[in-house]
């Protein structure tokens, strides 16, 4: 039998000292601990798809504070989903090779060259990282891409420029989801890591905007949440006013906002939009910049973000 002895604890602390100081330390801990129930209950077995980008995927501290909130996830007893981005690893992968990079749209114009590129840092570099960093607290994390297991096909799309559809090359939306790709990892209590790269029907390849993919993915899950990570604190309804920041607005009052937005805000809350229209019950776009933003979102009463529900 092992006896608590305060004073061999401590160094000989009383109980109006140290002690009772690391006694309230403690039940400070049991506090945030026991905020989390309700949405331990709420939440348990259910799928949550989180979009990874921003800063989170560039600091390394973001970066590892973001894979111990997806294995935390998955000991919560949920089923998180990892969609992640890259588009500046791309551009910067482009750049090193000589090949002209442009966004028409908020979309990046893909020959067949700058494809093959995309793929490779996709891939074959930013989904590998992450899959390392999660796989560091164990074997969870499964790095998959459009391609494996037919996850996703495409279907090409254009820009639209002032309202005229502009090409814009191997550029593509989601066509279909095949969900029982997943469903085997998750099942097993793996961690899907997916980079939105996809072929179209005729098994040409295509550049996904990785939100955009991310949404098409909860619908199809019938996830309970999408999270997407950001650089900003959430939706401001007057950019750059940094009063004017929404905590929470319906799916209506979003898409008569949307045509006010600004580029990088686009996909994002059209993202949103799509994933809130198609059942998910709430969308979220969150500080990537702040640690453990995803366990802030889920995990606390104080609202984190913007949440986008249906009504
Ligand atoms: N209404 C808005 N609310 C918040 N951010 C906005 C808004 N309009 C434009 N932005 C810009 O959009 C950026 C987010 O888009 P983007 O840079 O593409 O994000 P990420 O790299 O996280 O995918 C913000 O950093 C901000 O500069
Ligand atoms: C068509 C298109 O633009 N695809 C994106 C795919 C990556 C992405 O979406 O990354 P972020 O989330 O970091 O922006 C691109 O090529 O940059």
């Amino acid at each position: 039998m092992t006896v608590h002895t305060p004073a061999r604890d401590n160094g000989g602390s009383t109980a109006s000292g140290p002690l009772s100081r690391d006694l309230s330390q403690a039940q400070q801990k049991a506090a945030v601990l026991i905020e989390a129930l309700p949405w331990l209950a709420r939440f348990s077995g259910a799928t949550v798809v989180v979009k990874y980008g921003g800063n989170a995927m560039i600091d390394p501290e973001l970066q590892r504070a973001f894979a111990a909130d997806m294995v935390f996830l998955r000991y919560a007893g949920l089923r998180p989903v990892v969609v992640h981005g890259g588009g500046p690893q791309i551009s910067s992968m482009l750049s090193r090779l000589g090949i002209v990079s442009e966004f028409k749209g908020g979309l990046r114009v893909t020959t067949p060259e700058a494809m093959d590129v995309v793929r490779m840092v996709l891939v074959g570099q930013v989904g590998r990282e992450l899959v390392g960093l999660i796989n560091e607290h164990g074997p969870y994390a499964v790095g998959l891409s459009g391609e494996d297991a037919r996850l996703f096909t495409a279907v090409r799309r254009p820009a639209y420029i002032d309202g005229e559809a502009v090409d814009i090359g191997q550029v593509g939306d989601v066509a279909t989801v095949n969900v029982d790709a997943l469903t085997d990892i998750l099942a097993a209590g793996r961690i899907p890591v997916i980079s939105t790269v996809a072929p179209d029907v005729d098994g040409v390849l295509h550049n996904l905007n990785a939100d955009t993919a991310a949404a098409a993915l909860a619908v199809a899950l019938e996830a309970r949440k999408l999270v997407v990570l950001t650089d900003v604190p959430g939706l401001y309804a007057n950019w750059p006013d940094t009063s004017s920041l929404i905590s929470a607005l319906t799916a209506d009052e979003l898409a008569e906002l949307l045509p006010s937005l600004e580029s990088g805000m686009v996909p994002k809350m059209e993202a949103c939009l799509r994933a809130v229209r198609g059942g998910v019950p709430a969308a979220h776009v969150v500080d990537g910049r702040v640690a453990h933003s995803t366990l802030l979102e889920v995990f606390t009463s104080e609202g984190f973000g913007t949440m986008v529900i249906s009504s």
